[in-house]
């Protein structure tokens, strides 16, 4: 609890605080591994799904991270940052105490059957699944392009 707390100083415009959390542990992991079922076909659940009910299980916590969504455009995107915004806090703060927090947008969370079996009502988005616990193995980071690649620097007036 106190890592999502931590995560809510996300900067959010107006201080509308456009998120909300459904958090599945436990045996409640099931619940949303079915929903995820539910949202594959026929062949895919033959093909995959054995092998995704034992990887939901195997994570500790998953967190589905959803967003109100406001009618208005400027809104709208200034809340779905905020959640963004709130979702990186959230990675940070976890990965200061060791626990490693991956940012999932998987199809199945566009899903109408999923949304439905997670209670995501219309008007909702869901911004990310994430899947919470410590790693078994830590991956080197991925090389980052240094960011002077993608800077214009203006320090002088140019001539009109
Ligand atoms: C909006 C968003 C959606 C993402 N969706 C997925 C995803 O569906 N599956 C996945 O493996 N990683 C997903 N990621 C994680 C990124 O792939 C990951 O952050 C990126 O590859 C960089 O890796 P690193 O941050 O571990 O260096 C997502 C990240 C963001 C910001």
């Amino acid at each position: 609890m106190s890592l999502l707390n931590v995560a809510v100083w996300a900067p959010n415009h107006g201080v509308r605080e456009p998120w909300r959390f459904i958090l599945y542990k436990g045996d409640a992991k099931a619940e949303l591994a079915e929903a995820m079922l539910e949202a594959l076909s026929a062949a895919e659940r033959e093909q995959y799904g054995g092998g995704k009910l034992d990887y939901f299980n195997h994570i500790p916590l998953h967190l589905l991270v959803i967003m109100k969504e406001d009618p208005r455009p400027r809104q709208w995107e200034e809340d779905y940052a905020a959640v963004c915004c709130w979702i990186q806090n959230f990675q940070l703060a976890a990965w200061e105490e060791g626990i490693g927090v991956v940012w999932k947008t998987n199809a199945f969370i566009y899903d109408p059957r999923f949304r439905s079996r997670t209670g995501v009502a219309a008007g909702e988005k869901i911004v990310g699944l994430l899947h919470i616990g410590y790693p078994d193995q830590i991956p080197d980071p991925r090389p980052r392009t240094d960011a002077v690649h993608y800077l214009t620097v203006h320090d002088t007036r140019s001539p009109h």
